[in-house]
């Protein structure tokens, strides 16, 4: 077993290529037997194994810099820098990251979780780099997915301009999560095809110069014709016209071929991009034939390739919502759906199956389905834009300035909203509360549980504005779903109990925790007043104003940041209010980025619980605030 000594990546230097190859089948066995047991993104790290390992053969991390975008793919460089003791501990409660994390090791020297920020990372190391005159690589690897994501362009289009040092690999496996979409994909697929390598570009240079006498001239008008030829006979025009070395395409799991082609990388002045050919879930077969669905795995059974997971006794949020939508598109042809390159993960893919040319996979593009969505609006369609909350930060100005500002009824369907388990602090939807609210012209809803999610998207069907609405990971309440569906006076909050002293305003899905806490008040005789409030723009002034009437104290309750969130929206309406003396105590996330665990967990640590609230609540009595 080689794998058993490999502390550093110094430890892969001596090794011969066909210890190399023994050692990516030891890591393909490692991962799979590991992640059977802690689930994770097997697929793609079954896709990088002997580049990884090439790339820490021929390179010295971490005074070369090697940058993985997205990052979901860094188990093996996580496994090859002294981390594969950990992988038990893979993505849960203080154990092993997810993603590149600095903390956890020098080796990564760039964090990522969000799409196609590596070049980005990898343009400004080397401009740093050059700068104090050091002398170091710069890798960034990047898959074809995540080279939909504009800030990619941006950054090919900078380091091209500038000739920087930088070596570009280009991780192609055909897949984003879902099979990769785009004209940039179709463009890849040529290469993919294309059996006419780089090297004819230079025989036929070398063959012209070979001419005696009229060679030279013959190979100045080669210069010429090799412009013109250049588009027939070297693939990656494209970025060659950007100002890199294309190289490629070659075979990803030919260590061998991968080792020579790095090495002639970093050999090569100026910037390059090598083009790799991968499979997603290489040497898995169950996630070879199916790598969107083992793209991101829970636990399972090695053998059968069977997943282990609890069967929910209620439906998951994203089934409520492609199940509504079709609904409400049955009714309504105005509507679209939207999604950047989430079409599992947002449940779009049911929806596509029923209304193929009315669902969008824009790719990992969250900028331009913004305003994609914002277009058809202005051509009187009614987009359904599914985006998670934590990609929707992409697209904050468009939210703004092509939606918002526009008064275009645009429906924004917000979805893994609030804690999200073992993605951790790069996917924690937490801050679309405070985002959003900022905005004007926006309706914010935020659903208790999943039957009136779907009163809440016939709401937003019929709103002519923008409006959004939020909903978490997972598996809703398996309350009663209403037949029919029926739209939401706009801004009304719902009381659920009436009470005295105290009022828990409950925002969105937290809705269930809240009420456990009023529960427990309950059963000690304590009785506030339980609301559920729904609408965080716009408020529910009469409602409002009532509780200051009735000198009420406000706890309010959200799973969004404190700052900025729905607490303090209703802190807001009283200070303009002129209500100078209302006791409003918001509870929600705190000012830190919360790890990965499980929700349950991360609710914990941030004491988002039945208990907190009601300790919360029972500080606000008249008999301990006379303590106090
Ligand atoms: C900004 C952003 N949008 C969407 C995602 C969700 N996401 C994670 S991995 C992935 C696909 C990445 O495809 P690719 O870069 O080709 O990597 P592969 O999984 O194929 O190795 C997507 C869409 C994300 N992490 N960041
Ligand atoms: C790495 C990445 O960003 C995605 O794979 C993400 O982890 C998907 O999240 P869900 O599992 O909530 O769909
Ligand atoms: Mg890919």
């Amino acid at each position: 077993m080689l794998l058993e000594n490999m502390k550093s990546p110094d430890d892969l230097k001596h090794l011969t290529i066909s210890q190399l190859q023994q050692l990516s089948e030891e890591i393909r066995r490692f991962l799979i037997e590991n992640l059977s047991k802690t689930g994770g993104h097997l697929a793609p790290n079954l896709g990088v194994v002997e580049l990884t390992i090439a790339l820490h053969y021929c390179f010295n991390s971490p005074k070369d810099k090697i940058l993985w975008d997205v990052g979901h793919q860094a188990y093996v460089h996580k496994i090859l820098t002294g981390r594969k003791d950990d992988f038990p501990t893979l993505r849960q409660y203080k154990g092993l990251c997810g993603f590149p994390k600095m903390a956890e090791s020098a080796h990564d020297v760039w964090e990522t979780g969000h799409s196609s920020t590596s070049l980005s990372g990898a343009m400004g190391m080397a401009s740093a780099r050059d700068l104090k005159k050091e002398n170091y690589h710069v890798i960034g690897v990047i898959g074809d997915g995540a080279l939909t994501g504009g800030m990619a362009f941006e950054a090919l289009n900078h380091i091209g301009h500038e000739k920087k040092n930088v070596i570009v690999v280009l991780n192609d496996n055909e897949m984003s999560i879902a099979p990769n979409v785009g004209a940039m994909h179709n463009y890849l697929g040529k290469l993919r095809t294309d059996h006419i390598y780089n090297r004819a570009k230079d025989e036929v240079e070398s063959l012209l110069k070979a001419i005696p006498a009229v060679g030279g001239k013959l190979a100045q008008l080669a210069e010429k014709v090799k412009d013109s030829m250049k588009y027939m006979l070297v693939s990656g025009i494209l970025f060659e016209e950007l100002g890199f070395t294309y190289i490629g395409p070659i075979d990803g799991h030919n260590l061998e071929l991968v080792i020579d082609s790095l090495r002639t990388a970093a050999n090569t002045r100026g910037p390059v991009l090598l083009h790799v050919i991968t499979k997603k879930g290489k040497g898995y077969l169950p996630a070879e034939q199916n790598a969107m669905k083992w793209h991101g795995t829970d636990t399972y059974k090695i053998e059968s390739g069977e997943m282990i997971k609890a069967v929910a006794a209620a439906p998951a949020y994203k089934s409520v919502f492609a199940d509504t939508l079709i609904k409400l598109t049955q009714q309504d042809d105005r509507i679209v759906a939207i999604t950047p390159a989430m079409p599992d993960g947002s449940g779009l893919l049911k929806y596509a199956s029923v209304y193929p040319e009315r669902m969008f996979d824009v790719g990992i593009a969250e900028q331009h389905a913004c305003t994609f969505a914002a277009g058809l609006a202005t051509q009187g369609m009614k987009p359904f834009l599914a985006i998670y909350s934590t990609f929707l930060q992409r697209a904050y100005d468009q939210l703004i300035h092509d939606v918002a500002r526009m008064k275009l009824p645009v429906v924004f369907a917000v979805d893994r909203a609030g804690l999200v388990g073992a993605d951790g602090e790069t996917h924690q939807g937490v801050y679309d509360i405070a985002f959003m609210r900022a905005i004007p012209n926006m309706v914010i809803m935020a659903p208790k549980d999943e039957n009136e999610m779907q009163h809440m998207m016939k709401t937003a069907a019929e709103y002519d504005g923008p409006i959004s609405f939020r909903y978490p990971r997972g598996n809703g309440l398996g309350v009663k779903m209403d037949e029919e569906l029926k739209a939401l006076p706009i801004g009304q909050m719902e009381v659920v109990r009436e009470g005295k002293g105290v009022a828990v305003l409950s925002f969105g899905h937290i809705y269930d925790v809240a009420e456990k806490a009023i529960n427990l008040l309950q059963m000690d005789g304590i009785m506030p007043m339980f609301v559920n409030a729904r609408f965080c723009k716009p408020l529910d002034e009469e409602l409002l104003l009532r509780l200051a009437k009735e000198n009420m104290d406000i706890v309010t309750v959200e799973e969004g940041c404190v700052q900025g969130g729905f607490g303090s929206a209703v802190m807001e309406f009283y200070a303009e209010q002129g209500y100078h003396n209302m006791v409003v105590e918001p509870m929600g996330i705190p000012d830190y980025f919360v790890e990965h665990g499980s929700v349950k967990e991360q609710r914990q640590e941030i004491s988002l619980t039945a208990e907190a609230i009601a300790a919360r609540v029972r500080s606000l009595l008249p008999v301990n605030k006379q303590r106090a």
